[in-house]
């Protein structure tokens, strides 16, 4: 299999922990080789804010699968625009918000409703016709562990707070730590993405600009796709992205 052909199966696999650059990264990823784009925390996100406009009680696990067996949504997979409805609402502005953020690993640790979304999403990676770069938590373990490339993207806590902190600038909460570090560790509880399992390859983005991380995820998608041309591998078109090093040589 080689990266650059465009009718073959490419799915990346990435998790990793709040902060560490997963949609970020994942995206422009995407962009790069035209795959689709899935975002699977944002799905988590939906659903809360469902359960939170429905008046659903987030402590009542039966409460919580009904309202994620019904949830009206709608998922965007383009990297280029992203799209989410809630029967018919445009919820991207509302699901990052801190009532949202604050309530989320309800939803994520409520075990059955997990699997109702792990459903939707092998669904989504069906229907990009098996090209798309999905991210989240459990998408290397559970989702896709036959991913053709899985990575667990990585960042120091000090910079993951960082970075979310000039994300979000003024509009940070006074919450931030629990809304990073906290939210990782109830969500710990029911998924692994701190430790890379067998064949997942560990990226670790603390030292790294966003676009030597694009690049690291770029090195590892050809290294782990080109088995058929060994030494021939080419990084994606219309980047100016190079391959790696030894992938270059005869
Ligand atoms: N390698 C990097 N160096 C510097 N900043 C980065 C790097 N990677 C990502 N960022 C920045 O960090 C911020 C958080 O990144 P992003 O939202 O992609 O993280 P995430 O892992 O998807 O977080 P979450 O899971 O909470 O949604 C963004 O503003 C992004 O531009
Ligand atoms: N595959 C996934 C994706 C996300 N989650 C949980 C963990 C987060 O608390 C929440 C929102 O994710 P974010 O938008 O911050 O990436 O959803 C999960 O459990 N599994």
């Amino acid at each position: 299999m080689n990266a650059r052909d465009v009718n073959a199966r490419l799915v990346i696999a990435i998790d990793g922990p709040s902060g560490s650059g997963k949609s970020s990264v994942s995206k422009e990823v995407a962009r790069r080789f035209g795959l689709a784009y899935l975002d699977t925390g944002a799905m988590y996100r939906a659903v809360t804010w469902w359960c939170l406009e429905s008046g659903v009680d987030l402590d009542d696990d039966a409460a919580v699968l009904v309202a994620t067996r019904s949830v009206p949504l709608e998922m965007g997979t383009d990297p280029d625009e992203e799209r989410i409805l809630v029967a018919g609402q445009d919820v991207r502005a509302a699901i990052r918000g801190d009532r949202v953020t604050d309530h989320v690993s309800a939803v994520s640790t409520t075990v059955p409703a997990r699997e109702i979304l792990v459903r939707m999403q092998r669904e989504i990676i069906h229907e990009s016709g098996n090209r798309i770069v999905a991210e989240g938590r459990d998408i290397t373990t559970v989702v896709a562990p036959d991913a053709d490339v899985r990575i667990l993207l990585t960042a120091s806590q000090a910079a993951r707070m960082a970075r979310r902190g000039r994300q979000l600038g003024a509009a940070a909460s006074s919450n931030l730590q629990a809304q990073v570090v906290g939210r990782d560790a109830k969500d710990s509880t029911v998924v692994n993405f701190t430790s890379a399992q067998d064949g997942v390859h560990l990226l670790d983005s603390s030292e790294l600009t966003m676009e030597q991380t694009v690049q690291g995820v770029i090195d590892l998608v050809i290294r782990d796709t080109d088995t058929a041309h060994d030494g021939a591998a080419e990084a994606p078109d219309d980047t100016g992205a190079a391959a790696p090093e030894e992938a270059r040589q005869p």
